[in-house]
């Protein structure tokens, strides 16, 4: 199995420069000299780009993400950054889809589609995100829910562009809430999405694509949960604003 490992910090729109700045230089402190099989992925708010990028460039293993962006090249859209812009200055990767830009700010399947094609054709990676909300998971019509929200986001692209993606399952009432899924809940969410990506792309790339878990995931629970055998690492909100905590969380996907 040659999938890669991946922990991911979503600070969402929380540190100044200077804070931010700050935090950097914590986790890379504590968090250097990482083995080859796990990347980390830091992802600050726009401002911190360029800065973040310049902080990380020597470490080997640390990646650069942004939070958002816009479908379009360029063009009259104030107050928007596009791809072209976050290649500009290092990001590797673009989180899209991520709940709360569904819920804040109606994001849909058919815009986050145009938007992954924005990321792609800007040569950086996806880290997409899927996730029910509480009274989907009530009525366990999750999967169908996730599957929808692959199909629409992803499921346009060929096979070459696919191997750029990295999935993150966050249900929406684990995030920020205390409420960690159980590694059980986790694992059969991410057999069944490996499962949706074979059907589709076939079990080479279901197999190779990397499957994020996302929400209160700490650490205290990280370890149970990177073991399970679908679970390739995780998106992580609030823990990752505290380097030490962020550091155990990636020494726990080791
Ligand atoms: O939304 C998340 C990461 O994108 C998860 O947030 P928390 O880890 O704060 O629950």
């Amino acid at each position: 199995m040659s999938r890669t490992k991946i922990v991911a910090g979503n600070w969402k729109m929380n540190q100044n420069l200077f804070e931010g700045k700050q935090l950097v230089t914590d986790i890379l402190k504590r968090s250097s000299n990482l083995s080859e099989n796990v990347k980390v992925v830091i992802a600050p708010p726009f401002t911190q780009l360029e800065l973040a990028a310049s902080q990380i460039k020597d470490t080997e293993g640390f990646y650069l993400a942004a939070q958002n962006c816009h479908q379009e090249k360029a063009g009259a859209y104030t107050g928007e950054v596009s791809a072209y812009m976050l290649k500009s200055v290092g990001v590797d990767y673009v989180i899209l889809g991520h709940s709360e830009r569904r819920q804040y700010f109606g994001e849909d399947e058919t815009l986050l589609a145009k938007k992954v094609n924005a990321v792609l054709d800007a040569e950086m990676k996806v880290i997409f995100c899927v996730g029910e909300p509480l009274e989907i998971r009530d009525a366990n019509t999750q999967n169908e829910l996730v599957k929808k929200q692959i199909l629409g986001g992803l499921f346009h692209l060929d096979a070459t562009q696919f191997e750029k993606i990295v999935i993150a399952y966050e249900p929406v009432w684990a995030i920020g809430t205390g409420r960690t899924a159980t590694a059980e809940q986790a694992q059969d969410m991410h057999a069944f999405i490996r499962s949706v990506i074979e059907e589709k792309y076939g079990n080479d790339m279901a197999a190779n694509t990397t499957i994020l878990y996302g929400g209160s995931c700490n650490p205290a629970n990280a370890a149970t949960l990177f073991a399970c055998p679908d679970v390739d690492g995780g998106l992580i909100g609030g823990a990752s604003l505290k380097a030490d905590d962020f550091d155990a969380i990636i020494k726990a996907a080791f």
